[in-house]
């Protein structure tokens, strides 16, 4: 911790009374995947279908995020680790209001997730591989990025000449090349809702 920095751990409310107010258990969903596998669109319409059912949301995504308190961070290693941990401080402080935090950043490599894991705390962390091959989403190209990177006009892209690294053992994992988008959403959220149900004490 910082020399002369005194946090007040012990004069702020509690995130179960918060919790409690809200009547929902806090989680953070982060949700990992290559540009075009459908981490936004998945993540949007889960922070949808929660509000819908009465849960108090935030939806961080990789690119808003870039463009605000990321926007000084381009995509080198070093980069991409400090992309994410302010990423996960963002989450953690939302996890700490009992909101339900849906995170979609690439999170390329098992160093960048366990960062955000450690983070986060591994009880309030769901990880979520939503799982297109490089092929599927190079043939959406849903920004125009795959065929510039292909002609070389951006470097360090995921999955072309900077890394990307399975996760091995995800809570979840979606195949958006398999599951069209209705099923996709409705296996997110038979996973998700119980974990954040709220459960009264005694
Ligand atoms: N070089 C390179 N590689 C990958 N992605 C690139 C790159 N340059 C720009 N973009 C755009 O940035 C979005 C990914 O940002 P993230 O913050 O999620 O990336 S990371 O987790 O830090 O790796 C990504 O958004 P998504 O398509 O939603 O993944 C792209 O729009
Ligand atoms: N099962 C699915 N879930 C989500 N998106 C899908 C699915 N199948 C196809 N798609 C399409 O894939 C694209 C994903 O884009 P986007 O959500 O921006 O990805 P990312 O945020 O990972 O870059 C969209 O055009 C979407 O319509």
């Amino acid at each position: 911790m910082a020399e002369n920095i005194h946090p007040i751990f012990d004069q702020t409310l509690s995130r179960t009374s918060k919790e409690e107010l809200l009547r929902q258990r806090a989680l953070v969903i982060w949700m990992v995947g290559l540009s075009g596998s459908g981490k936004s669109t998945l993540a949007k319409g889960l922070e949808f279908a929660l509000h819908q059912r009465g849960h108090l949301t935030q939806l961080l995504d990789g690119d808003n995020l870039r463009s605000g308190i990321n926007n000084n961070l381009g995509f080198s290693e070093t980069d991409r680790m400090e992309n994410i941990r302010r990423s996960a401080e963002a989450a953690k402080l939302f996890l700490s209001a009992g909101v339900v935090t849906i995170c979609s950043l690439i999170s390329p490599t098992s160093e960048i997730r366990n960062l955000a894991k450690s983070i986060i705390g591994e009880s309030n962390y769901y990880e979520v591989y939503i799982n297109a091959p490089f092929e599927v989403c190079a043939q959406r190209d849903v920004k125009g990025l795959y065929k510039k990177a292909l002609n070389g006009e951006i470097k360090n892209f995921t999955g072309l000449d900077a890394p990307f690294e399975e996760p091995q053992n995800p809570h979840l994992e979606i195949r958006t090349y398999q599951d069209n988008y209705e099923v996709s959403l409705q296996k997110l959220l038979d996973a998700i809702l119980p974990r954040i149900t709220f459960a009264a004490l005694g």
